[in-house]
Order: structure tokens, then sequence, then C-alpha cells
């Protein structure tokens, strides 16, 4: 049986970051959500930073009324961010860290060191009706932690794979690492997605890991449609990270008849 194909979020932060530039109206990250849900995108995702350096709290609370799709909010734990998802209710809410001075996202969250914190915040964002999501490194540890926390998602930052060379021996590790992660998350009943510095490059090694639920991909998409336009950006990512998945399915089926022909522990053929 075929899986369900992997989901598109597309990111709309960095429209605004545009518009934010000049202080214009435009461009409009509705105008380019309502396009990317024509193209394919299976949801909107939006990052509300405390320095409001892109998405404003005006744009989410229009989004929620217009998507089609649905929203994935990601938020740092704090009372004005937990105060406005329970005022607007967004169907998914992924917590990130935040730091004022990063240039973006530059690690997981803590789960295990912000145990205590994200207990409150975790249930409160369920019992708003939110499915709530923890967006952590592909560490064993963090996994563990949120499973005890017991929220039904994580999402693997991918960022360490993207910043390392296509192709390169670093790259390769980070890819092990995050199809490492996966399959532990996977194991304990997690829904699995994974993002962050995608690109046209290397998101299809990505897509290819076995059960991975949902890519969130802003940066590349909006850079790319400066040049193609945003409905032929989001569909082209569409399309790779179809072809992807595709790929891995096929791997995975190759080295499952190998595996069978010449016992689990030959050397002889690994992924990646
Ligand atoms: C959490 C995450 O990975 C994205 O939301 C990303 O952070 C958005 O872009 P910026 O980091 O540039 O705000
Ligand atoms: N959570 C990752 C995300 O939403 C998009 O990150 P990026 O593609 O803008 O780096």
């Amino acid at each position: 049986m075929h899986p369900p194909r992997i989901l598109l979020g597309v990111n709309i932060d960095h429209v605004a970051t545009l518009r934010q530039a000049r202080g214009t109206r435009y461009p409009d990250p509705l105008q380019a959500a309502l396009v990317a849900e024509e193209a394919g995108a299976d949801g909107i995702t939006v990052h509300l930073r405390e320095d409001r350096r892109h998405i404003q709290p005006r744009d989410v609370r229009l989004l929620a009324e217009v998507l089609n799709t649905r929203m994935n909010l990601e938020m740092a734990v704090s009372e004005e961010m937990l105060a406005l998802a329970e005022e607007i209710r967004p169907a998914h809410v992924c917590l990130v860290p935040e730091k004022r001075e990063e240039l973006t996202t530059e690690g997981g969250l803590d789960v295990v060191g912000g145990f205590d914190a994200l207990v409150g915040a975790c249930s409160r964002l369920a019992a708003a009706g939110c499915n709530v999501s923890l967006f952590i490194d592909p560490e064993p540890e963090q996994i563990e932690a949120a499973v005890k926390l017991q929220v039904p998602t994580i999402e693997l930052h991918t960022g360490a794979y993207a910043e390392a060379p296509v192709g390169s021996q670093a790259a390769q590790q980070e890819h092990q690492r995050l199809t490492r992660a996966a399959l532990l998350a996977l194991e304990h009943g997690l829904v699995v997605n994974a993002g962050h510095g995608l690109n046209y490059h290397n998101v299809e090694a990505i897509a290819a890991i076995p059960g991975v639920n949902e890519l969130n991909i802003g940066h590349a998409i909006v850079a790319r449609a400066l040049f193609v336009g945003f409905k032929e950006a989001v569909a082209e990512m569409k399309r790779l990270i179809i072809s992807g998945q595709e790929a891995g399915l096929v791997a995975a089926l190759e080295e499952h008849d190998h595996e069978h022909e010449h016992g689990p522990d030959c050397q002889h053929r690994h992924l990646h």
C-alpha cells in the first residue's frame, strides 16, 4: 500500500519580511497564502516572532479568517503568544525557541530543560483545540521528552542538514541523524514533520525519509517566487517532494529485498 503523500506547509514569513522592509502594504502574505493553496500547499505556516520582524498579529488574525487549508502557527512559549493562540485557535501550533538577536531559528526547543513550562503551555493549547507540535533538534533525549509531554507531533529542525553542502559527508551524517530521529519518534507514535532551510537542491533526500508527514518550507520558496512566480515556486517544490518520497519508497523496497536475500547484517548497501 502506498503511504500518504508528504504534505507541504508553505511558510510565508518572508513575504512579510519584504513588506516590513519598507512599511508598505505589499507584498501581502495573505495573497501569497491563497496563491500557495491554489498551487497545492496543504497548509500555511507563519512564525509570529516577538520582535515582529515579519508576520504581524493582524496577518495571523486575517489568515485565520481566509485560509482554506489550515494554519500552522509557530510561536515561542510566552504568555502573550499563548493568549493569542487561545483567541485564534489555529489548527496547528508549533512551539519554537526564539532569540531576538538571531538571524533565524538557530536550534530546536529544549524540551528536556523546559519541560515544566511546556506542560502548562501544551495543555492550554490542547484545550484550545490546537494540534501541538514541538520544533526540536533530531536528538533522542528531546524526542523522549516530547513523548513524555504527550504532544501528538514533532517537527525536526533540518537546519544543520541544510547548512551542510549538498552531497557532503556532513550532509549525509545529518541526514542519518534525522532518519534515526524520525524512526524513533514514529516508534513512539508521534507524527513527524520536518523543516528549516530546505530548498530545491536538498529537499528530495528529506522527503525520502520514511514516515515523514509534512515539510514546512518558506525562505527558498519565497526566493524562487521572484523568478518564476509564487504559484510555480510552490508547485515545483511540491513536485520535488513527491519525487523524493517516491525515490525513498523504491530505495526502501530494494533494501528490504536485499535484506531478505542476504540477511539484515549485510553491509553492502545502505541508503545514506
Ligand atoms: C521555526 C522556523 O524554522 C521558521 O519559522 C523560521 O524561523 C522562519 O524564518 P525566520 O527564522 O527567518 O524568522
Ligand atoms: N519550520 C520551518 C519553516 O517553517 C520554514 O523554514 P524556512 O524554509 O523558511 O527555513
